[in-house]
C-alpha cells in the first residue's frame, strides 16, 4: 500500500496546540476465550515519514468470554458495552466520529456453531452502531488464526523497534491461548522455506514492508482446552454426571469445571497413578505428531506471552511485573517439582501440574524446542500490553488510510 499523506490543518508552525494536532485514537477490543477486553490506544505521527508513536494505551477486561454467553447475546453483548463506555471517556468528544472501534474475536468463538457466533456477534454490532465512534465495515467478527499470530509478531516487534530502521533483527513469538495457541516468525533459511507447508507461510504488508512469515494458529491446542483434551472431554457430548479424570491432578480432587457454556466434572485417579510421569504421558497422546516442527526454531529465541506467562509468574519463575528470560527446561524442573508434590500445590489451582506439564509437552515435543531454547516472557514492553490488538489497530487504520 502506498503511503497516504494526512491532511495538514495547521503547518506546524501556526498550528495552536502543536503537539494536538498529529494525535489519534484506536478502539480494538479482544473477544478471547477466556475474557473480553478493551485496548483504546493513542496515537501520535510526528511526521509522515516516520512509523506512528504509541502514545498511551488504556486496558480494561471482563471475564467470561463472549462464548460464554452463547445463549444469552443480549447478554455478552452488554459485556461489551461496559468496556466501550469507557472509552467515551478516553477519547476526547471532537474525536469520537473518527476514531475506529472493531471487535475481532478468537478461538472461544471459532468454537461455537456458527448460528451462535453469528447472534453474539449481531448484538455486539448493535452496541457499536449505537455509539459514537466511527464503525468500520466488518468492524466485528472472527479472526483469522493467522491473522492472530501475524499481528501479535508485528506488534512485539514495533514495540522493539525492530520494525524501523536498517538492520532489523526481528523476533518469533508464542502466545497460549485459552483455545488456541500461535507460532509467528521470519524464517531467514531458504530450507525452512521449502520445508513448510505453503499454508503455514503467509505474506503480510504493513508499514511499506512486506514480510513473508511462518505461522500458525493450532485451534483446540490452547490451555483451556488441553486440559479438555487431557481430560478425555474436548469436543464431547457429556453426558449428565459424566466424570473425567487424569493422572496431572490430585488424587483425592472431584470438582466442576465450566468452559464454553458447557460443565464438565473432574477428578483425580483416586485408586491409579498420579505425577509428573504418567501426567508426561497422557498429556503426549494429545500432542504428538499433531503439530509441524520447523527446525529452525530449535536454536533461536523466542518471545512467549498469554498463558505461558501467567503460569511462569504463578509458580514464580518469574516476577510477574517485571516477567523474564527461561529456557523451556525450566518449565520442565518445575512442572516436575508440581506434579510430584500435587497436595502441596493443591491451593493455587488444581490444574496447575497439568498445565506446567502441557506447556513442557507443547514446547518440547509439539513445536521441537530445544531443552536450552531461551524464552523471553513479557506481558508489557515500554508499557504497552504485546497482544495483536495493537497489530490489529494498525492493520485497521492503515486501510481506513489513517496512517501508512
Ligand atoms: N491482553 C491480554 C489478553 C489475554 N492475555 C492472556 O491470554 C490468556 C487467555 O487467552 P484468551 O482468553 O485470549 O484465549 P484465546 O481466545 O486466545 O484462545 C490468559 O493467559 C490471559 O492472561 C493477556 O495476557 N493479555
Ligand atoms: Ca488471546
Amino acid at each position: 500500500m502506498r503511503r497516504r499523506e494526512r491532511p495538514d490543518f495547521f503547518p506546524p508552525n501556526v498550528c495552536p496546540i502543536n503537539a494536538k494536532a498529529n494525535t489519534f485514537y484506536g478502539i480494538m477490543f479482544d473477544a478471547g476465550s477466556t475474557g473480553t477486553r478493551i485496548h483504546i490506544y493513542t496515537f501520535v505521527q510526528k511526521s509522515p515519514e516516520d512509523l506512528p508513536e504509541v502514545e498511551g494505551e488504556i486496558f480494561e477486561s471482563v471475564k467470561p468470554g463472549l462464548s460464554a454467553y452463547a445463549d444469552q447475546p443480549e447478554k455478552g453483548a452488554e459485556s461489551v458495552k461496559t468496556l466501550l463506555d469507557m472509552a467515551i471517556d478516553a477519547v476526547p468528544p471532537h474525536l469520537w466520529k473518527k476514531t475506529p472501534v472493531v471487535l475481532k474475536a478468537t478461538a472461544g468463538l471459532r468454537l461455537l456453531s456458527e448460528e451462535k457466533a453469528e447472534a453474539l456477534l449481531s448484538e455486539v454490532k448493535e452496541v457499536f452502531e449505537e455509539s459514537p465512534f466511527l464503525v468500520p465495515e466488518d468492524s466485528v467478527g472472527i479472526m483469522d488464526g493467522s491473522h492472530e499470530g501475524i499481528l501479535a509478531w508485528i506488534t512485539v516487534n514495533f514495540l522493539t523497534g525492530q520494525l524501523s530502521g536498517q538492520n532489523q533483527q526481528t523476533v518469533g513469538i508464542l502466545d497460549l491461548g485459552g483455545a488456541s495457541t500461535q507460532i509467528t516468525f521470519l524464517p531467514r533459511f531458504e530450507e525452512t522455506l521449502k520445508e513448510t507447508p505453503g499454508d503455514f507461510l503467509t505474506s503480510f504488508e504493513m508499514f511499506n514492508k512486506t514480510y513473508k512469515l511462518y505461522t500458525h494458529s493450532y485451534l483446540g491446542f490452547g490451555l483451556k482446552a488441553a486440559r479438555l483434551a487431557t481430560l478425555g472431554a474436548f469436543n464431547m457430548e457429556v453426558v449428565d454426571g459424566q466424570m473425567f479424570r487424569s493422572s496431572c491432578l490430585p488424587k483425592q480432587l472431584e470438582a466442576e469445571w465450566h468452559f464454553g457454556g458447557v460443565k464438565y466434572r473432574y477428578g483425580g485417579n483416586k485408586e491409579g497413578e498420579t505425577g509428573f510421569k504418567p501426567c508426561y504421558l497422557e498429556v503426549l497422546k494429545v500432542v504428538k505428531g499433531k503439530l509441524h516442527q520447523p527446525e529452525e526454531i530449535r536454536g533461536s529465541s523466542f518471545y512467549a506471552f498469554s498463558y505461558y506467562y501467567d503460569r511462569a509468574a504463578d509458580t514464580n519463575l518469574i516476577d510477574y511485573e517485571r516477567g523474564g528470560v527461561l529456557e523451556v527446561r525450566d518449565f520442565e524442573r518445575k512442572a516436575k517439582e508440581v506434579c510430584d508434590n500435587m497436595e502441596r500445590y493443591n491451593s493455587a489451582s488444581p490444574f496447575l501440574c497439568m498445565d506446567l506439564t502441557y506447556i513442557t509437552v507443547l514446547l518440547k515435543e509439539g513445536f521441537g524446542f530445544r531443552d536450552n531454547t531461551v524464552l523471553q516472557l513479557t506481558k508489557k514492553v515500554n508499557d504497552i500490553e504485546t497482544s495483536w490488538t495493537l497489530g490489529a489497530t494498525f492493520y485497521l487504520l492503515q486501510s481506513l488510510g489513517m496512517t501508512y
